[in-house]
């Protein structure tokens, strides 16, 4: 699904008006009327106090035309007009003359004013800034929204939670709504999925307002979301007639006395993801425990026995994962450098070699093109620098993938793969993931795709996905605290399978969840 930016939106609306013959209203009522069925849907008419908070731009716009169906429909509403700025846009004015026909008044709010009561179990809709906030909100506004806040209603947005800017961070936390819920209008919005702003809601939906398809399908836009509509294309179905080798042999280059295990979990990860033959490289240390453990693996020790020393072996691997529990000692820096000059193959690079590499930059220009880096925000801020917000972050990532070639895998909640100006947001895992190995678990899988014969870029986009899924799927056995990164190892194999599971329509679910319960 494309994530369009701001102006994109603005575009798209003018061609659908255009093209559709429609006016901007009809446009608005579409918008209102989504909104309204969303709710009558789930309220059923409840008595239920609907305090609606709207600006004087197009989302209270939205707000107001909202405000009309609700009434018209029986529903409980109190509307006001966060009155912020003198100009007001037509089709927010027009609604609100909609709403006076229906003796509907709204209540003008502005500096001076007292703020109206809400009680705890009421509803309040947030409609007072939209995509088009462009400045800090006033302090009168910001001391609405912690009065919006105080009252712990439940608090539904529209479009996006008003003070969110479409391309910069929060700068005062205290001016922007925390929506339990949003409704956005036919795409997300990248702020949903950004550390710094994805904090201020809680859940998302969209709503199609019918945009028109040819603008949406010919836009290219700098941001995608990857579900599972977006990674089923990419799969390659395995051949009757294959045999190991058609799999790739991965090589995967790590560890150091007391860190053998991420090289386990990587190397597991790998095989599971359906490398054809998997070879570790560890110092002498890790041969016994991984031989052991790992019996699919095969291993080949490095000269040095607690740290590598030299990185040096016999076979041609189809792609090399390197770094993960590697250490730094100066030896091992030494023997990764001389590696990289000696390396023909493409690589998947984790952990302590990307520590090494952000502290001897010139290696970078050494990397193979369309390496796949996967930093974690600690080793991204030591490879691209301190960053102003997570907008700020994207562009330098952006710059550095461009600069080196590479593919990113910023890793995070919503994990987002950057290569060639684009971003890629992944739509899987949960904080159950935020635990030790995770990672070795993702650059295994990465790199088994790449065995494979999946492009870097298309690895580490479907990687992602599969880790996100792998981790969702086995945190049901779990729990959230309880899971480890061998859990999420295990689950891989549900997770390719669930690529191909059509989901269940919603009332199926509840019954088959019912007779489940009644069952236990
Ligand atoms: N295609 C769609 O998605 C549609 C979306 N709709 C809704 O329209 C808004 C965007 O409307 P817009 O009028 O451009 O912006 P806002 O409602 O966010 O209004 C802000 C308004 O106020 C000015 N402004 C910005 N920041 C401040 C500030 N801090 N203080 C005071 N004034 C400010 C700014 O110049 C704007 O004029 C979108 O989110 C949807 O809700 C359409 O209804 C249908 C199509
Ligand atoms: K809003």
């Amino acid at each position: 699904m494309k994530i369009f930016s701001a102006q994109q939106i603005y575009a798209a609306d003018k061609f659908t008006i255009k093209k559709q013959e429609i006016t901007s209203d009809a446009l608005m009522e579409r918008a209102a009327v989504q909104i309204f069925n969303w709710m009558h849907m789930r309220m059923q008419g409840a008595p239920v106090k609907i305090h609606l908070f709207c600006g004087i731009g197009n989302n209270g716009g939205d707000g107001m035309a909202l405000a009309r169906h609700l009434q018209e429909h029986g529903y409980h509403i109190a509307v006001y007009v966060v009155n912020y700025s003198k100009k007001r846009s037509d089709d927010f004015l027009l609604n609100l003359e909609r709403l006076k026909e229906r003796k509907v008044w709204p209540e003008f709010l502005d500096s001076g004013s007292e703020f109206p009561e809400i009680g705890r179990d009421d509803i309040i809709v947030d409609a007072i800034f939209g995509i088009g906030l462009n400045r800090p909100a006033d302090d009168w506004v910001v001391r609405l929204i912690q009065h919006l806040h105080a009252s712990q209603a439940f608090i539904l947005s529209v479009d996006i939670p008003s003070g969110l800017f479409m391309d910069k961070g929060v700068q005062n936390p205290d001016a922007v709504i925390k929506a339990n819920f949003v409704l956005s209008f036919q795409a997300p919005k990248l702020p949903f999925f950004l550390p710094g702003t994805g904090i201020y809601l809680n859940e998302w939906e969209v709503l199609d307002i019918g945009l028109d398809p040819e603008y949406l399908t010919n836009t290219e836009t700098d941001y995608e979301l990857s579900g599972k509509n977006e990674v089923l294309p990419l799969y390659i179905p395995r051949e009757k007639f294959s045999h190991k080798g058609t799999y790739g042999h991965a090589l995967v280059v790590g560890g150091s006395k007391g860190k053998i295990g991420a090289v386990h979990s990587a190397s597991k990860a790998c095989l599971v993801t359906g490398a054809g033959l998997v070879t570790a490289y560890v110092p002498e240390c890790g041969v016994l425990p991984l031989q052991t453990n790992l019996p699919e693996t095969m291993v080949i020790a490095d000269e040095g026995v607690d740290v590598l020393n030299k990185i040096k072996y016999d076979i041609e691997p189809k792609v090399i994962a390197i770094g993960i529990g590697m250490g730094q000692e100066v030896s091992t820096i030494q023997a990764f450098t001389t590696f990289l000059d000696e390396n023909k193959s493409p690589l998947v690079i984790d952990a302590d070699a990307l520590n090494i590499l952000a502290t001897n930059k010139a290696l970078l220009k050494r990397l193979p093109k369309e390496s796949v880096l996967t930093p974690h925000p600690k080793e991204l801020e030591r490879l691209i620098g301190k960053w102003k917000d997570d907008f700020d972050k994207l562009k330098k990532a952006k710059a550095f993938s461009k600069k080196y070639a590479c593919v990113l895998i910023i890793k995070g909640a919503h994990s987002i793969v950057i290569y060639d100006g684009k971003g890629y947001v992944n739509t899987t895992g949960n904080p159950g993931m935020a635990t030790a190995g995770s990672g070795d678990v993702l650059t295994g899988v990465v790199t088994g795709l790449v065995a494979q014969g999946y492009s870097p870029l298309k690895a580490a986009v479907f990687g992602t996905y599969l880790h996100g899924r792998a981790g969702d799927i086995a945190v049901e056995q779990s729990g959230y605290q309880a899971l480890t990164a061998g859990d999420i190892c295990n689950a891989i194999g549900k997770a390719f399978i669930d690529l191909f599971v059509i989901p269940k329509p919603p009332e199926v679910q509840e019954q088959a969840k019912e007779s489940e319960q009644e069952k236990s």
